[in-house]
């Protein structure tokens, strides 16, 4: 039986299914919270945006965000992609995953001056440069470690991505990115910067994006600049596209990867910028189908007004829920032909927010797994250990072939770096 989001998280027969691996199975041999990822899901996901962009100067570049696994890295190094980071962090696992590091590009409004020495010292492709006061810090830091920071722009092209408010970054209030209306002053001062080279513009307009409209207006906006910067002598060598595009978590139709990248490189071309290099920076699309959250059921609990389903998985393991109120489909990874009762599916972490679904019908019995759905992005990545919880295991699967790729977190590694104080 399909279900809204990847092939490749399917029923076969009553059992759901990762590719050819059972999760049921999985579940026994590893253990519960487990994150399951399908390789096959993340190779498709990406080969969308490589095939349209094929036969022009492009990168993809996996906003690693989404999901920082280093096998899910290692993934994505392989298949040919460059890495957005937004970290020293991430920049040390990406280099651990086997990253390229002249394929990285640096985002983030707040990167600290360790932070782009560790960058130029690595000899990332770019910084996507967010204010003018980074910029000045980012001369004088390339300056004293005698190196070039090759950057560009993000831009904030004021237009609205359709959104969950918190997951919005291209509008005027929001925190990201140069204004328009300043962009040509702030190149122009880049560009008479030592240490700084001016190479590229970039804009990310949000996140969980379903239409193309948005994309094409900060496109438009965006190409107006290009004219504008060029017009004062300021080269522009590649224009970056940022990511945000959405995913299928229930009835959503986003746009694909292909119909997307399509419609702006038609844009671009019409606009007579078609020469210049195309980067992508993807994070939910190319991974978010691809994973799922299998939990086992701990307790069913008839209450006076609804009756709960507890579940070992909480919201420290998946915050989306309780941070957004987002909807993730949940299913039995066992279908039975039983009645199926209406739930609030919660955790065992002491919040009322502790809830991965509401109002969800499920036939399931203590002991048994459910698998939250569209699970692979921002799911583990914003795990915490909140209740002195272990975060998760994490299983990438490849046909029926899979991989540990993380293992569970034990309660004595949650409090390893802590001090008791003398005395006491
Ligand atoms: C600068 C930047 N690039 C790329 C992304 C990836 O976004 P998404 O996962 O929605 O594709 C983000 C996160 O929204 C971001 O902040
Ligand atoms: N964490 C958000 C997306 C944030 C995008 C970060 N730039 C989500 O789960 O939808």
């Amino acid at each position: 039986m399909t279900l809204p989001g990847s092939p490749h998280v399917a029923y076969r027969g009553d059992t759901l299914h990762v590719e050819d691996c059972a999760l049921p199975d999985l579940a026994a041999r590893h253990g519960t919270p487990l994150y399951v990822y399908s390789r096959a899901s993340m190779l498709a996901a990406v080969g969308a945006y490589q095939r349209a962009l094929a036969g022009r100067d492009h990168l993809v570049c996996y906003a690693m965000k989404a999901n920082s696994n280093i096998a899910v890295l290692q993934t994505f190094a392989q298949a040919g992609c460059g890495f957005d980071i937004v970290s020293g962090g991430e920049l040390a696992r990406a280099l651990a995953a086997g990253a390229e590091p002249g394929k990285i590009v640096f985002s983030g409004v707040g990167k600290t001056r360790a932070e782009m020495r560790q960058a130029l010292d690595a000899g990332v492709m770019c910084f996507n440069v967010e204010s003018e006061a980074e910029l000045d810090v980012l001369s004088d830091v390339a300056t004293q470690a005698g190196r070039t920071a090759r950057i560009s722009l993000r831009v904030n092209p004021d237009v609205d991505a359709g959104t969950h408010p918190y997951i919005s970054t291209g509008l005027k209030g929001n925190k990201f990115g140069v204004a328009h209306a300043d962009a040509v002053k702030v190149y122009r001062h880049a560009a008479s910067l030592p240490g700084i080279e001016v190479v590229g513009i970039d804009c990310h307009i949000g996140s969980q994006i379903t239409e193309s409209t948005p994309y094409l207006d900060a496109l438009d906006r965006m190409l107006d600049l290009v004219e504008a910067v060029e017009s004062h002598g300021v080269r522009l060598h590649h224009l970056d596209l940022g990511g945000g595009l959405g995913i299928t978590y229930t009835d959503e139709q986003p746009p694909s990867a292909d119909v997307l990248v399509a419609a702006l490189l038609k844009r671009i071309d019409e606009r007579g910028h078609g020469h210049r290099k195309i980067l992508f920076e993807p994070g939910r699309s190319l991974v978010g189908n691809a994973g799922v959250l299998v939990s086992e059921v701990l307790y069913l609990k008839p209450g006076e007004e609804k009756n709960f389903c507890i579940v070992d998985a909480a919201m420290n393991d998946l915050m989306r829920p309780a941070m957004y109120q987002a909807w993730m489909n949940i299913v039995a990874c066992r279908q039975s032909g039983d009645q199926p009762v209406t739930y609030d599916v919660v955790g065992p972490v002491c919040e009322s927010g502790d809830w991965l679904g509401r109002d969800r019908p499920l036939a399931v019995k203590a002991g048994e797994h459910i698998a939250v759905l569209s699970a692979g992005a921002y799911s583990m990545s914003m795990a915490s250990n909140y209740n002195t919880r272990g975060r998760a295991a994490e299983v990438l699967v490849s046909g029926s072939q899979s991989w540990l790729i993380r293992d569970r977190e034990q309660p004595s590694e949650l409090f390893r770096g802590e001090h008791l104080v003398p005395g006491g």
